[in-house]
């Protein structure tokens, strides 16, 4: 940018007391002149000024309008795999396309290999993502004191303890099993139908623990980061690592470890290549520190027996669904806050429930209190729930009919 043009000097007016009236006359003609001549300097100075300025102006609305174009047109992400002096080789997720391409300077400056970015069209680099603004952030969810207790889950005393033998003592007493000289399970799996409390069991001991909860779901994982999963896995760990003590929970882990198929198609090859990542990241799990991983699953039988060697997911346990006893806690839990009428009997509701899971019977206990709000009562009934009952057989699709609870 061209630097002010200097103010021109002020003229001085010098009148000695000495002078004659025609000479201080011609002394204040002359500062006239003078003074007019400076006068001129500036109002073309003010008018270059004025100039420069409307050009900048016009500058920064087409610096405006370049920017929101850039701002609503959409980028494809890549990522730097090499940064050379003829340019960047950007590989762009998805096609795992590769290319060299141009970089501004000073984005050249912030860019390093392994760094993710955006690319328009021409597959120029537009900018440079953030870590946790990118995919990594997107793929997981991270919650840093989940709300659930123990004493909020229903049914599950046995596995609640395995959790906590398996999870819970070694991050709180790390330096107990280390004396001793035991090396604690890396990581639990837990199997069961849907619904019966397996992330809640997680998240327990991740407030139990103060732990970071980092949860990713395998089957979004293989759906909706096609091409990206090994990496994710990568800054899964590594994220867990910069949030210490941290417990990772990777529900339907089946869907990225499930055994080996036939066919070779490159969707199988790259939830291969995941997985892969998954087994190293376990193996090399050691010197982590504390870190603990939970993995959940629906389908156990579909699962590679490879993740379930020692040293990964060696400690299983099972959640199945509530018996009777299980189903009437867990009706207790959630019907803590209803206004339940005298006569309601949560034992007989749980004789009658079976087959429910954990989270049907709070869809059931949500529905009761619906159908008592339809009627125009702030108190639930035992008919409330004998409705809600058929609704939500009716909604999962149950062939068992309505059958009253007394
Ligand atoms: N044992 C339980 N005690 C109390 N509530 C439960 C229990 N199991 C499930 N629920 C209720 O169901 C909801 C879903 O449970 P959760 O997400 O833990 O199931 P999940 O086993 O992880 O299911 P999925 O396999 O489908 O991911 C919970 O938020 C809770 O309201």
């Amino acid at each position: 940018m061209s630097r002010s043009p200097s103010l021109p000097d002020r003229p001085r007016l010098d009148l000695d007391p000495e002078m004659s009236p025609e000479e201080r006359l011609d002394a204040l003609r002359e500062h006239f002149i003078e003074l007019e001549q400076v006068n001129d300097e500036l109002s073309s100075q003010l008018d270059s000024a004025q100039e420069r300025r409307d050009n900048l102006s016009g500058e920064v609305d087409r610096l405006e309008r370049e920017n929101e174009t850039l701002k609503t047109s959409s980028l494809y992400i890549a990522t730097a795999e090499e940064v050379t002096d003829e340019g960047v080789i950007v590989k762009q997720h998805g096609n795992n396309q590769e290319v060299l391409t141009e970089v501004s300077p000073n984005l050249k400056e912030d860019l390093e290999a392994g760094d993710r970015v955006a690319i328009n069209d021409s597959f120029s680099v537009q900018t440079l993502l953030d870590a946790e603004t990118d995919a990594r952030a997107q793929a997981m969810q991270v919650d840093h004191s989940p709300n659930v207790v123990y004493e909020d889950i229903g049914g599950l005393d046995e596995q609640i303890r395995e959790v906590r033998e398996a999870v819970e003592e070694p991050l709180i007493n790390a330096e107990q099993f280390r004396e001793v000289g035991i090396d604690p399970p890396s990581g639990v799996l837990l199997h069961g139908p849907p619904g019966t409390g397996k992330t809640m069991l997680a998240k327990a001991v991740a407030n139990e623990t103060d732990a970071t909860f980092i949860k990713m779901a395998g089957s979004e994982l293989v759906r909706k980061f096609i091409g990206e999963g090994a990496r994710l896995v990568r800054d899964l760990f590594e994220l867990a690592s910069e949030r210490e003590p941290a417990i990772i929970f990777i529900d339907e882990i089946d869907a990225i470890a499930a055994k080996r198929t036939e066919s070779k198609t490159s969707g199988d090859a790259e939830v291969q290549r995941t997985m892969m990542q998954l087994l190293s990241e376990m193996d090399g799990f050691e010197d982590r520190g504390e870190i603990r991983i939970i993995a959940a699953t629906n389908r156990f039988d579909m699962l590679d027996r490879a993740i379930l060697r020692p040293g990964r997911f060696d400690r299983l346990i099972e959640v199945a669904k509530p018996d009777a006893e299980g189903r009437e806690r867990i009706l207790e839990i959630h019907t803590k806050d209803l206004n339940l009428a005298e006569e309601l009997d949560l034992a007989a509701i749980a004789a009658e429930t079976e087959d429910f899971s954990g989270a049907e019977l709070a869809s059931l206990t949500t529905e009761a209190g619906m159908f008592a709000i339809r009627d125009g009562r702030t108190e639930v009934r035992m008919a409330d729930f004998e409705d809600a009952r058929e609704k939500v057989t009716e909604e999962e699709g149950s062939e068992t009919g309505p059958i009253a609870f007394y």
